[in-house]
């Protein structure tokens, strides 16, 4: 039952009701396709929360001749929730945003979590359009990667070049094969039947493994029970070396590219998502046809696709400026794939709704979750989809849109798992990504090691870090302002990159695909190499953390309300005013957040800490001359007439 194909009404009114439009609008769908099921179980079981009474609201707008009688009577208690919201948000003055993941099924999932423009146009793209855009595509590839889910058991294998320019130093074959075997695991029916490195000299043309070796491995396959893909990691295989392999191991043959596709096709939830993963398998698809006419059509969806994008990164557009200008700063949580961001960001915003997932890509909707500083200022945490080595550049320049939001964050938060092994190559991974996703250099970055209670004697010093797993939980507040770096040019790091046009240039004519965000080694030897991510990795200053056990947390905190200070041009003032004075409501309007502690023996006076601009502070200061100045005039008129 497709209730939503009609463009989202709109939304004034109800936002009216919403002292803080931004959070609830981030929390609202812009062009939600939900099902009946979803509106009835998921308001009425969580009714408590505010940003599902504003999904309420709109769903509630969205299908006014909705004659389902169970709706009707969640209809009917809409108006007293609404109210209630409203109460709680006078008290608290403040509500985060909630992110559904952990209390919905994918289907089922709120269709994005930004803004719309408020007319006619909202609706991001026609469903009906986007199917077509589908099918069509699927004509010419042989099946999409939504048509043609995975499932089954699954045989990774992970050539791994012995030696020469295309081997890879920072990491080992095996932890490489364990990333592959998790990537298998992320979808939800593969399970890894067998794991196997093969060792090449190189990537043969026809078939990427030596005559010998795939002898060998056509058996293996051959007498192996329940199998149904074999996965091969590497970035992108040629058409014929697919169709070869294919026809040696009589199983489908998949590469890393198909694999993440599969991924993103299985944790995309949102409109905005599945967009992007459609325009990242286009591509490829492209690589596997030769026919001019199906090229052109394909080039044409990319266009449209492209177009349908454009306008989201509009409307996030839309979403940054009201942001700034209710001045709400965001920080962009960003890092390697399930390092724990998701987990960080629930632990900081103190929203227990938003669970971490030990599957790799499990956010894939950049999603906007509120935090109240200790100093009273409000901000945004943007949760962002994870980076990964050797991830096709075209599969990360299709989520440019939603990468844009980390990109023009006011502070970035790099999570780092401290417990990786493969630490080194994740951060420069990230590193790589944020320089291509054009971070401005002026963007303060704070790193958070996270998962430290993985980590045994997390107290010894920096330098034996090195060599150990473990690492120093900073002591001072200086220690807490030294965590801050940022990003390098790319003539200090030596990072070498293809822009978005060129990558899917490459993708598209497909043989070799060979972009990567890789340090540009060409001048390196393999040592050296090593010790420059080595050097890398640990010259970043960063705080020890742990999401699970919120130690360190704290000092996230001050380093972030530091640095958003700083970025905001604010200074934290302490002052005491009169209790229930005027000035009091004056400061509030003013600054719009505070903390305000009354001393139970001088209940009088409230001590206020707040953090102001230089012009909120004089507009305050001239408020209070004004209210004295009136004062006085009225108690001369007062004194006049008695
Ligand atoms: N032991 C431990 N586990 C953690 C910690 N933080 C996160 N995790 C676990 O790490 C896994 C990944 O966490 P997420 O928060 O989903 O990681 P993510 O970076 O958001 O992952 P993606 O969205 O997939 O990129 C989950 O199983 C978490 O429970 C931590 O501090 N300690
Ligand atoms: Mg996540």
């Amino acid at each position: 039952m497709n209730l939503f194909c009609r463009p989202v009404p709109r939304l004034a009114t109800l936002r009216s009701c919403f002292q803080h439009n931004v959070f609830t609008s981030l929390g609202a769908p812009s062009s939600g396709r939900f099902c009946c099921s979803y509106q009835h179980n998921h308001l009425q079981s969580r009714h408590s929360s505010g940003a599902s009474i504003l999904h309420s609201v709109i769903l509630y707008r969205r299908i006014p001749r909705q004659t389902n009688s169970s709706l009707g009577s969640w209809c009917r208690s809409l108006t007293t929730q609404s109210y209630q919201l409203k109460e709680l948000k006078a008290s608290t003055g403040f509500r985060p945003a909630t992110d559904h993941r952990g209390s919905i099924n994918p289907g089922n999932r709120p269709d994005s979590e930004i803004s719309v423009k408020e007319d006619e146009d909202s609706t991001v793209v026609d469903e009906a359009e986007y199917a077509s855009l589908l099918h069509e595509a699927k004509i010419f590839g042989g099946g999409v990667v939504s048509e043609s889910g995975l499932s089954g058991g699954m045989f990774v294998i992970l050539p791994w070049i012995k030696w020469g320019p295309q081997q890879k130093n920072a990491t080992t074959s095996q932890l490489l094969l364990n990333e592959a075997c998790a990537l298998a695991t992320s979808l939800k029916d593969v399970t890894v039947i067998d794991k196997e490195i093969v060792k090449i000299r190189f990537e043969a043309k026809q078939t990427i493994f030596g005559t010998g070796q795939l002898i060998t491995l056509t058996q293996k396959i051959r007498d192996m029970r329940g199998l149904s893909t074999v996965f091969v990691s590497i970035d992108i295989l040629s058409r014929s070396q697919l169709r070869n392999l294919q026809q040696e191991f009589g199983v489908r043959v998949v590469d890393r590219y198909w694999l993440v596709l599969s991924i993103f096709n299985q944790h995309a939830y949102t409109t905005e998502a599945k967009m992007q993963v459609a325009l990242a398998e286009l591509p490829y698809l492209k690589t596997r046809t030769r026919e001019d006419s199906e090229r052109e059509i394909i080039d044409s969806r990319i266009k449209k696709l492209r177009a349908a994008l454009r306008k989201v990164q509009r409307q996030r557009e839309n979403v940054r400026q009201k942001r700034t200008q209710k001045d709400f700063p965001s920080i962009a949580v960003v890092g390697y794939t399930n390092t724990g961001k998701t987990s960080i960001i629930s632990a900081l915003s103190g929203d227990s709704s938003i669970v971490g997932r030990d599957q790799l890509f499990a956010t894939l909707d950049v999603t906007a979750h509120g935090m109240q500083l200790p100093c009273g200022m409000r901000s945004v945490l943007i949760d962002t989809v994870g980076f990964i080595q050797d991830l096709p550049t075209s599969l990360l320049a299709s989520f440019n849109a939603t990468l844009q939001d980390a990109a023009h964050a006011d502070v970035v938060l790099h999570v780092r798992d401290l417990s990786h092994p493969d630490r080194l190559m994740h951060h420069t991974t990230v590193m790589a990504a944020l320089y291509s996703i054009n971070l401005p250099s002026t963007t303060p970055i704070i790193t958070l090691d996270n998962k430290a209670d993985l980590i045994t004697d997390v107290q010894q010093t920096s330098k034996s870090r090195e060599d150990k797993q473990t690492a120093r939980a900073p002591t001072t507040s200086a220690d807490i302002h030294n965590c801050i770096s940022y990003l390098s040019s790319d003539e200090q790091h030596k990072i070498h990159f293809q822009s978005e046009s060129d990558a899917t240039t490459v993708a598209t004519e497909g043989e070799e695909y060979v972009t990567k965000l890789l340090v540009d080694e060409s001048d390196m030897t393999n040592s050296e190499r090593l010790q420059f991510l080595k050097e890398q990795y640990y010259s970043t200053p960063s705080l020890i953390v742990s999401a699970k056990t919120k130690k360190g947390l704290l000092n996230a905190v001050h380093a972030i309300e530091e640095q958003l200070l700083r970025v905001t041009n604010r200074r934290l003032y302490r002052m005491k005013l009169p209790t229930g004075g005027p000035q009091v409501s004056i400061l509030r309007k003013i600054v719009g957040f505070s903390t305000e502690t009354i001393n139970e023996e001088a209940p009088e006076k409230t001590e206020i800490v707040t953090a102001m601009t230089e012009k909120q502070l004089a507009t305050f200061k001239k408020r209070c001359r004004e209210l004295a100045a009136s004062n006085l005039e009225l108690a001369s008129s007062v004194a006049g007439k008695e």
